[in-house]
């Protein structure tokens, strides 16, 4: 069993790997960072370790890796021959590998490979293998063939994997907790993986997920760095920034329980968990690496965003979304491009501007509410 896996990083390697290669599955990683590549190539494996007091190690064999800017035959090839493939490289980048992965998928056609296969996008995003699955269509021209044999079942994957600093570039370090739901209706291979939960609506699931785990990572990043810290773990020791934190997370969680009857009680220990998680003695993330690209996350179907406006749907008004809002908008990261050009979509065009342009919200009072925060919080744009 092969499968093709786009994006070498944290969590490819971290998690997807690990379960691929659990299932039995030959992994070609497919990236652009060449010393990860030709670590791959070389190595056939690597070590993925525990981040807790057991400091289990699991060791992954039978991978090897391509680089798509240099090798892109031989990924046509793969997957040419691959079962699955997967992804775990960025929603950004999801554009930039459907022209290869629609070659791939024409060399199935030209060779008449019936054979049905999944491709699974493990973002941290809404609907992502169904996004994919329309960036790949544009360069498609057998869509029939697409259409019949080819799946694009989103997903929701849940998985610490912080940046990586070790001597060894294949060496990762993860979160003990894991979690992989896909939507299985979406599915048009009969593969079924052990360590994935196939459901028949993952809206609810990844809606969970993302307003939960990534909301509230993303506040802590945000509030912490307003405090001045540079890591999570140094962010949650400060009671602001947990209070804060928990405040969010009550807020999405009202939203979440309204909307898809989550269990009350039970939502409230899924809160308690993730706060948990966030202070894992075992893992220094940075906060650069969880704040990174503020604008994508100011979009309109983003962690922030969408409950915050969902909220205000069902007469709720989320005042501690709203003041994260605020201080992503202030976040600033000379390294991360998206600072830059937030900052300078502020300077230019100021925010009655750019406030519906970045968050595609319309509403008045809602645009109202969030510029106030933004101006409450503008502690480095000036
Ligand atoms: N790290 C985590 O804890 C989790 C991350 N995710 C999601 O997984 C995705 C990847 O995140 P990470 O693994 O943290 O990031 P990462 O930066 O560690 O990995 C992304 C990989 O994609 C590669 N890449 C970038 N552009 C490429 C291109 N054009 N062609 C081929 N490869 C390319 C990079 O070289 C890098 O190795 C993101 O969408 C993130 O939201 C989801 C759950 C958990
Ligand atoms: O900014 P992105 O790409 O969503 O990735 C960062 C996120 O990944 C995670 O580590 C796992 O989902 C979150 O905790 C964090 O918010």
């Amino acid at each position: 069993m092969k499968a093709v896996h786009f994006g070498a990083g944290n969590i490819g390697r971290g998690f997807i790997g690990e379960i691929l290669n659990h299932n039995g599955y030959a992994i070609t990683f497919v990236d652009v960072n060449e010393k990860i590549i030709e670590a791959l190539k070389t190595r056939g494996g690597y070590t993925i370790e525990l981040a807790d007091e057991s400091r289990e190690q699991i060791q992954i064999q039978n991978v090897t890796g391509l680089n798509n800017a240099k090798e892109a035959n031989k990924v046509v090839e793969a997957i040419v021959e691959a079962d699955i493939i997967t992804t775990a490289i960025g929603p950004n980048i999801l554009p930039r590998i459907a022209q290869l992965i629609a070659e791939g998928i024409a060399a199935r056609a030209a060779r008449k490979i019936n054979q049905p296969i999944d491709i699974i996008a493990c973002e941290n995003m809404i609907g992502g293998s169904t996004f994919l699955g329309e960036e790949v269509k544009k360069y498609c021209t057998d869509t029939a063939y697409l259409t019949e044999y080819v799946g694009f079942p989103d997903a929701a994957v849940d998985r610490i994997v912080p940046m990586q600093q070790h001597a060894d570039p294949l060496f990762v370090q993860v979160e003990p907790f894991s979690e992989w739901v896909v939507q299985g209706t979406a599915c048009k291979s009969p593969i079924r993986l052990e360590g994935i939960a196939y459901v028949k609506d993952l809206e609810p699931y990844i809606e969970r997920k993302l307003f939960s785990v990534n909301t509230g990572h993303a506040t802590v990043a945000y509030t912490g760095a307003l405090q001045g810290y540079e890591t999570i773990d140094e962010a949650m020791q400060d009671n602001l920034v947990v209070i804060q934190l928990r405040s969010v997370l009550h807020e999405t969680g009202k939203l979440l329980i309204a909307k898809w009857g989550f269990d009350e009680a039970e939502h409230e220990k899924y809160i308690e968990k993730i706060i948990g998680r966030f202070q894992n003695k075992y893992i220094s993330d940075a906060i650069t690496r969880v704040a990174r690209t503020p604008l994508r996350k100011l979009g309109n179907h983003e962690r922030f965003i969408r409950p915050m406006v969902e909220l205000t749907q069902i007469d709720e008004m989320p005042f501690h979304l709203l003041e994260t809002i605020g201080m992503v908008f202030n976040y600033f990261d000379p390294e991360d491009e998206q600072c830059q050009e937030l900052k300078e979509m502020i300077l230019k065009n100021g925010l009655d501007k750019i406030i519906p342009e970045i968050t595609g919200i319309d509403n008045q009072k809602i645009l109202g509410s969030i510029k106030q925060n933004v101006e409450k919080y503008a502690y480095k744009v000036a």
